[in-house]
């Protein structure tokens, strides 16, 4: 199937805005973090502008290191995402929902029936953002200190996503006959038992709720180290990743694709949508004077922190000469190896300092930064959609509300007056608002 020729967009949430001071600018309601409305207003926002999804990132810990930055930080006060996005389903109408859960710390039984849960609650709309966790704390909330091994986390997650669609197939679609006057509810000739022992794993099924009205949820993937990369070409229908330079992001789509065409799997089966921090003003100057007020709102410690934990936890930048270049190459880390790969050749590119590599990583983490006007930051978008470096954009914005109404009052009109954003949702379920097929029943699809 062509690619359609409009971008697929999608709103990354996070309470306050991805800039670590925006909790602090008056526009952010205080106690948004365990607001419900707040997060509706937010997804009502993009529904209104025929965004395809909201996604919710997510880490099951504290994410900062020391009381100082945990006293600072602005955000260990929300919602687990499967929760809070099945609260939106019935607030909304047409949008879908990224529900980021790692396979790390986790067991498929509990989580393929949340995430089925989340997809009948919203008559279809849900995704699964599948992550093997990439944050070192994790680890002392489940029994062991050290997290595993970088790829070894992506073993366990292969294993832990056939558990999952074996689970979501366990009830074929017409199972539940529920005949009153028979007094059969389930016709177990459609029923499957799982009876799968692996590795990780050993799941007998079936799962205790009808097969999701998706067939499964949309599977979204966050990982672009080599092995996140052969993950996703196996099972992402969605990828989310960090691609701030146009090339290497060129170079990543065509990767993936063609990892996935040798797969037999087909181009438009999965998005490739990266992240993108924009900044929106009527004039260049107003956009940069927004990012300067936002970067006011940061404490030193947090930034140099949120450095630290986004190279990987390897460098302990509070006792670095900050006004020294960044070195080419770091330790390999355990955690996100991507990002760090990202950050470093953006340093070196623009031969930074720590200084200046530290106020990047707090303003976009290495993702795609578009500070300027509305006619600037849609040529931005165009460009790379065009230029096949991305299907779409995972929108981050770096203040909410305001970021974000910016963005759809603002950025979304440029991209239709250019025929590259859709004006309403085209379809009942995400997949059939992504384009992507309804997967079969593996157990009727053998027969
Ligand atoms: C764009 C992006 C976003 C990510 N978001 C999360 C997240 O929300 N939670 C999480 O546990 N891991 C997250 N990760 C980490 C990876 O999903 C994965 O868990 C693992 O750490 C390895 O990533 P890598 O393949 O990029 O090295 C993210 C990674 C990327 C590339």
């Amino acid at each position: 199937m062509a690619r359609s020729g409009e971008m697929a967009l999608g709103l990354y949430v996070l309470q306050a805005g991805y800039i670590e001071g925006a909790w602090r600018d008056p526009s952010v309601p205080k106690t948004g973090g365990v607001d419900v409305e707040h997060y509706a207003h937010l997804a009502a926002l993009a529904e209104g502008a025929a965004f395809h999804f909201v996604f919710l990132a997510d880490s099951p810990s504290v994410v900062e290191r020391d009381n100082a930055n945990i006293a600072r930080a602005g955000r260990n006060d929300t919602f687990e995402p499967i929760t809070l996005l099945s609260a939106l389903s019935s607030k909304t109408k047409n949008i879908g929902f990224v529900a980021t859960a790692t396979t790390t710390y986790h067991q498929p039984y509990h989580l393929a029936r949340m995430i089925a849960s989340l997809d009948h609650l919203s008559h279809g709309r849900s995704a699964w953002n599948i992550v093997t966790s990439g944050n070192k704390f994790e680890g002392a909330n489940f029994g062991d200190e050290e997290i595993p091994e970088h790829d070894a986390r992506y073993e366990r997650a292969r294993e832990f996503v056939g558990v999952m669609t074996g689970l979501w197939d366990t009830w074929e679609e017409d199972a539940f006959i529920r005949d009153k006057q028979s007094g059969i509810y389930a016709d177990t000739t459609k029923l499957h038992f799982l009876n799968h022992r692996g590795t990780y794993f050993s799941v007998r099924g079936p799962l205790n709720i009808a097969r999701p009205p998706q067939g499964y949820p949309v599977l979204v993937q966050a990982g672009s180290s080599e092995a996140g990369v052969k993950f996703a070409a196996e099972f992402a229908e969605v990828v989310f990743t960090a691609q701030p330079l146009l090339e290497s992001g060129k170079q990543y789509y065509a990767d993936l694709k063609e990892k996935a065409r040798g797969l037999g799997r087909e181009d438009d089966q999965i998005l490739v949508m990266p992240g993108i921090v924009p900044i929106v003003g009527r004039t260049k100057q107003e956009a940069s004077d927004k990012l300067k007020k936002l970067q006011s709102y940061t404490h030193t410690d947090v930034m140099t922190e949120t450095a630290d934990r986004w190279l990987g936890f390897v460098t302990d930048l509070r006792a670095i000469n900050l006004d020294s270049l960044v070195p080419a190459t770091l330790p390999e880390t355990n955690f996100i190896q991507s990002r760090q790969k990202v950050l470093l050749e953006l340093a070196a590119r623009q031969g930074m300092t720590w200084r200046q590599l530290i106020r990047l990583i707090s303003d976009s983490r290495g993702h795609l930064m578009a500070v300027g006007t509305p006619s600037e930051i849609a040529d931005i978008m165009i460009n790379a959609f065009d230029q096949y470096a991305a299907d779409g954009f995972n929108l981050i914005p770096a203040i909410v509300p305001s970021g974000l109404k910016d963005f759809v009052e603002l950025v979304v009109p440029e991209l239709r007056r250019r025929g590259k954003f859709r004006s309403e949702s085209s379809g009942r379920t995400l997949r059939e608002n992504l384009g992507l097929k309804r997967p079969h029943n593996q157990f009727t699809r053998a027969a």
